[in-house]
């Protein structure tokens, strides 16, 4: 029999949120942090000490709270609650249901090649269903790369995405490549905007790239990682940048100079459709 190299165990509390309930996984060097609260990826190192997420400083949870950083999950709708998800011109959260909830295990398992954790959630108040409908998050760690998988077997109508913020040691030299030379600029109330110029962090960027490449490439300073995606229709680019980061109380002043988030979006609102939406991360520095 093979030797196992990988291990899953509870932990109480992460960073300064010291009673968030989470799971530690470890496989061989690389080791990653899931709460159970949004089923919030928190940490993601390939080696003991190089972490790849960033978590907020002022980060909270409970209370409604999304956490600010990690990787949270956005379902069943991305962003504001629009059509046909509020039609009662309710006050419902961004992003959806699940950020701000408590998820269950139910499956961990550690083995020779591996750590598997799926963590699922039961939502029974979609403003658009009367039945309850299951999502689950599964996380595979391996000695090489970090999975993310989110499936929700109902064919309705949802969008979904992993909204990932990645630590960089120099947003002003950050890359994203390739990107399509398309986008949406949610900056500009969600104008079309043609342009093949690589993306700069110099101002607020909120960018929608429809029909994105299945690899990109974010780079900052000497820092490479493979960000593989599947499921997606679209690929968010955010950065809030100095002004708006003073409206976000979860932010310290110049946080938004420590991460860009590159988000793995299903954003289609025009078939029903099962959910199965994957990014998979490789450090390759
Ligand atoms: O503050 P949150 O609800 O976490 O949203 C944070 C950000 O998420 C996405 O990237 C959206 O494109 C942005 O428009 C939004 O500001």
């Amino acid at each position: 029999m093979s030797q196992t190299i990988s291990q899953i165990s509870n932990q109480t509390g992460f960073a300064h949120l010291t009673d968030l309930p989470c799971l530690k996984l470890v496989c061989g060097q690389a080791s990653a942090v899931i709460s159970l609260y949004g089923a919030q990826l928190l940490s993601y190192q390939p080696v003991p000490g190089r972490e790849l997420l960033w978590l907020s400083p002022k980060a909270v949870w409970q209370q409604q709270q999304a956490i600010r950083g990690g990787v949270p999950v956005c379902w069943p709708w991305f962003g504001p609650a629009g059509k046909p998800f509020n039609t009662s011109a309710a006050k419902l959260p961004n992003h959806g249901l699940v950020r701000n909830r408590l998820w269950r295990q139910v499956q961990a398992e550690p083995s020779a090649q591996q750590a598997l954790v799926t963590l699922s959630i039961d939502v029974d108040d979609i403003p658009t269903l009367h039945n309850s409908v299951t999502l689950n998050l599964t996380l595979k760690l391996t000695t090489d790369t970090l999975t993310l998988q989110l499936d929700c077997a109902e064919p309705m109508l949802q969008q979904a995405a992993l909204h990932s913020y990645f630590a960089v040691p120099s947003l002003s030299d950050t890359r994203v490549s390739p990107l399509p030379g398309a986008y949406l600029d949610k900056t500009l109330g969600g104008e079309r905007v043609q342009s093949t110029a690589p993306v700069r962090f110099e101002r607020e960027i909120d960018r929608v790239y429809p029909e994105p490449a299945a690899e990109l490439l974010l780079e900052s300073g000497a820092q490479q990682l493979k960000i593989s995606q599947q499921g997606q229709d679209a690929t968010v680019v955010w950065n809030p940048w100095r002004e708006r980061s003073q409206a976000i109380f979860d932010l310290e002043a110049d946080g938004y100079q420590q991460f860009v988030c590159v988000e793995t979006a299903r954003l289609d609102l025009t078939s029903a459709a099962p959910l199965q939406l994957c990014q998979h991360l490789t450090s390759l520095t």
